[in-house]
C-alpha cells in the first residue's frame, strides 16, 4: 500500500512544512515539472506526496483519503466530528500559530467574559427582536464552544468566508469567531477578545488519519519518529 502525505501547496504554512521534512531527513522531490501537485520522498519508497491547500488537507484527512497531512489544528477540528477518534495529532510543528477567538465590539464595556455574553444572548431577542448573530467560518468550533462548553443556546451563526472582522461594523453580525495572530486586524476593527474567549490555540500539526492498515506499518512509525526528531 502506498502511503500518501498531504502537504500545503500554497499559503502561509507551505515553506515551513517543506523545511520540517527536509530537517527530518525526508527530502521532498517533485514528480514531473515544478507545477506538479505530486511528489515523493528521496530514498523513501512507497510514499507519495500530494500537494493540496491547507483546508483541503483537513477535508482529505476527514475523508481518510490521505494517510498523513500537515495543516492547522483549527481546520482539522472544524472539519470533522469526533476528531480524536478519527485522527491522531502526531506532532505540533511550531509554526502557523493562531488563536480561534470570540471577539465583541470594544464598546460593549460590560461584556468581558463568556458569562457576560451569555447574559447578552439571553436578553437579545427581547431587546432587539432577533437572536445574537455571530459571524464565522468556524461553525463547528463555535457551536461546541457556545452550546457545549458555555451552555449558550440563543444565537445565530452567519457564515462569513472572508473579512469576518468587518461583519459587526457592516451590520451583518453582532460579534465574531475568527482566527487572530498579532491581534492587529481585531484592533483595526474595534473588536476585543473576551477574557475566556480563546476557543483553540492552533498551530500547524502533523496529523495521521487513523486506519487499521497503519498497525505495524514501519513506514508510519518512521515518518512520525523522524518528524518529531526534527522539532
Ligand atoms: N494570521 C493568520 N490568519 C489566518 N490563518 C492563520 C494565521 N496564522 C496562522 N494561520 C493558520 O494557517 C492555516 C491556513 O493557512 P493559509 O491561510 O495559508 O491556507 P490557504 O492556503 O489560504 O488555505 P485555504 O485556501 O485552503 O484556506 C490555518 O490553520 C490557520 O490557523
Ligand atoms: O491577528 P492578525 O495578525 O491581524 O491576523 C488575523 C487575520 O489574518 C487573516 O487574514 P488574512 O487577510 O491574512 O488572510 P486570509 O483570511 O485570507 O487567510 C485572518 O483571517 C485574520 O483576519
Amino acid at each position: 500500500m502506498t502511503l500518501t502525505i498531504a502537504l500545503p501547496s500554497k499559503g502561509r504554512i507551505k515553506e515551513a512544512a517543506a523545511e520540517i521534512f527536509d530537517r527530518a531527513g525526508l527530502p521532498l522531490v517533485s514528480v514531473g515539472n515544478d507545477r506538479s501537485y505530486r511528489g515523493r520522498i528521496d530514498g523513501f519508497d512507497g510514499v507519495e506526496i500530494a500537494y493540496l491547500s491547507a483546508s483541503e488537507i483537513a477535508r482529505e484527512l476527514a475523508a481518510g483519503t490521505v494517510d498523513f497531512g500537515v495543516t492547522g489544528e483549527d481546520l482539522v477540528r472544524e472539519d470533522m466530528s469526533e476528531v480524536d477518534a478519527r485522527v491522531e495529532f502526531c506532532a505540533r510543528l511550531g509554526f502557523g500559530g493562531a488563536d480561534v477567538v470570540v471577539a465583541v465590539p470594544e464598546i460593549w464595556l460590560d461584556v468581558e467574559t463568556m458569562a457576560d455574553l451569555g447574559d447578552v444572548a439571553a436578553d437579545f431577542r427581547a431587546r432587539h427582536g432577533r437572536r445574537l448573530a455571530i459571524a464565522t467560518k468556524y461553525w463547528r468550533l463555535t457551536q461546541q464552544f457556545f452550546s457545549g462548553s458555555h451552555g449558550i443556546q440563543l444565537y445565530r451563526i452567519v457564515e462569513s468566508l472572508g473579512a469576518t472582522e468587518g461583519a459587526p461594523a457592516a451590520g451583518q453580525a453582532d460579534i465574531i469567531v475568527d482566527i487572530t495572530s498579532t491581534g492587529s486586524t481585531l484592533k483595526a476593527n474595534h473588536l476585543k477578545v473576551l477574557a475566556d474567549g480563546v476557543i483553540l490555540k492552533s498551530e500547524a500539526c502533523l496529523v495521521r488519519a487513523r486506519k487499521a492498515a497503519h498497525q505495524g506499518d514501519e513506514r508510519v512509525e518512521e515518518i512520525v519518529r523522524r518528524v518529531r526528531g526534527a522539532l
